[in-house]
């Protein structure tokens, strides 16, 4: 019986990926890639699996370190990216990194070989025809402006962004809850009648000068030049540079101090007020309200911690802007990656509002092996959430909270990952774990959780047609 193919566009990260996938379940794919007839901004060959950028997976420690749960979960799903980086691997300590040239080429030469696998060089520049019935999106980061215009066109102005305008993530344990509190501004009700939704930091007048000092002096990161030809947009400024139009700007703007009253201290009026908005459903990251910035990662943590409350935060990503079509994903996405008002597409990748190569190709594994068992008519359940695979994709269709307004490019964390209660409270003298080797301790049982889950979810599946 002859299968209809699955058409893949874009064959970057998650494309390659997810054309593997498929393919090894024994379901047709035609791969439709641009480079060749025209390129990115910053792909420079015409090779599959192209690295942009660093040559990093970053780090392989599937005991202890998300990222690294998530490639040891790639490598047990038979993913390509994962194993391919692992035949080109360069010395970096304990991170996964390649040799950029040699792996591209062998993943290009990998899925051209493949028997079920079709390339054509080709820029797919608007909505695919109707009778493509089962389509892989996965154009990335720089995905081709006639595609993401089409896109845009179909679901609206406000789901699908051009730019990451990206304010930094901070794990709820590592906020000073003594100097910070809970409450809305106005203690004013929310969708779910809750008064008490951010979380808010103090600042007298000397704290907030210094601050302000710091952001204007803090060491920024340019533009590229391509990106300064992208519209820039005024609701989404730097909060450096609102702070080089004047020094009360940012205290009329995301810094204002009204309709709050610190209970540590009720007499005593804030200058301004740094405000945390809740982002996963589990309430354990939190991202800084209006704090999206071009600082240097480095200035970022140095200038964010004189924030009182802020003293010893920990950031699941930092600030940023930059060139990134992303979709709305909570809102636009089920749980398989298809498009609820167009299920025969389904999105794969960065587009998808995932942050990073090893995540890029994530998305493609699942999306590559949705879409085969879709195919083949069977039903193939997300992995869950306790696994690093499970974890990013209900982030992006369902576990962050609000949709576009605060919905932004996620890296894997175990922020992502339900909490965990048991993991061992002792050392091996009997002694507590605290701080630190209390979180390695915890961390290391959500990994191993994590992996036994993946183990089983992988046996749970057939993925093979018949012959
Ligand atoms: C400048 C830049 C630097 C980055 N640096 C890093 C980094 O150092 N580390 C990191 O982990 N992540 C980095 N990223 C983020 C991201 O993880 C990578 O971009 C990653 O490659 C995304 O994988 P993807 O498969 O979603 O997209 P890509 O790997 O970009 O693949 C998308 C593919 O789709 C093709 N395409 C686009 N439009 C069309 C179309 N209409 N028709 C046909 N083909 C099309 C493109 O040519 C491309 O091959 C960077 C992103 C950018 C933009």
């Amino acid at each position: 019986m002859s299968i209809k193919p699955i058409h893949i566009i874009g064959g970057g990260m998650a494309g390659s990926e997810a054309a593997w996938q498929a393919a090894n379940a024994g379901v047709p794919v035609i791969l439709h890639e641009m480079r060749g007839v025209k390129g990115t901004e910053a792909h420079q060959t015409d090779k599959l699996a192209e690295l942009v950028c660093s040559n990093s997976f970053r780090s392989d420690d599937h005991t202890a370190n998300a990222v690294g749960v998530l490639h040891e979960e790639m490598r047990r799903a038979n993913g390509v990216i994962i194993s391919t980086a692992a035949e080109h691997q360069v010395p970096a300590g304990s991170a996964l990194a390649v040799d950029r040239e040699g792996f591209a080429e062998a993943v290009t030469a990998k899925l051209e070989a493949h028997p079920n696998v079709t390339i054509v060089r080709e820029e797919i520049a608007g909505i695919p025809p109707e009778d493509w019935d089962s389509v892989i999106v996965a154009t990335g980061p720089l995905t081709s402006i006639p595609l993401a215009e089409a896109i845009h066109a179909h679901t609206g102005e406000d789901d699908l962004a051009f730019f990451d305008a990206i304010a930094p993530i901070i794990y709820f344990d590592s906020i000073d809850m003594s100097k910070a509190w809970r409450q809305s501004r106005y203690d004013k009700p929310g969708p779910g009648g809750d008064t008490a939704a951010y979380i808010n930091c103090p600042l007298t007048e000397e704290q907030y000068n210094a601050f302000i000092d710091a952001l204007i002096a803090g060491e920024k990161t340019e533009f590229r030049d391509w990106e300064k030809d992208t519209p820039y947009f005024e609701g989404c400024l730097p909060i450096e540079v609102m702070a080089e139009r004047g020094r009360e700007t940012l205290r009329f703007g995301p810094m204002k101090p009204v309709g709050l009253t610190n209970p540590h201290q009720p007499d005593v009026k804030a200058h301004a007020i740094v405000q945390l908005r809740q982002d996963n459903a589990l309430g354990t990251l939190w991202n800084m309200v209006g704090f999206q910035t071009k600082l240097k990662y480095g200035a970022q943590t140095d200038i964010f911690r004189m924030i009182p409350g802020l003293e010893k935060a920990e950031f699941a990503r930092l600030g940023g802007i930059h060139r990134n079509t992303f979709l709305n994903s909570p809102k636009l996405l089920d749980a398989q990656l298809r498009m609820k008002s167009m299920p025969r597409l389904r999105f794969a990748g960065q587009v998808t509002g995932v942050e990073g190569y090893v995540e890029s190709a994530a998305m493609g594994l699942l999306a590559g092996r949705f879409a085969a068992a879709e195919r083949l008519g069977r039903t193939l359940d997300a992995p869950p959430p306790t696994t690093a695979l499970g974890a990013l994709v209900t982030h992006i269709t369902g576990g962050h909270l609000e949709g576009k307004q605060t919905f932004q490019p996620m890296n894997v964390n175990f922020g992502l990952f339900p909490d965990i209660a048991e993991f061992p409270k002792t050392d091996e003298n009997g002694k507590r774990l605290r701080g630190k080797a209390k979180g390695r301790a915890k961390k290391g049982a959500q990994a191993a959780r994590a992996l036994s889950d993946i183990d089983a979810w992988l046996a749970g599946q057939s993925l093979v047609a018949a012959e």
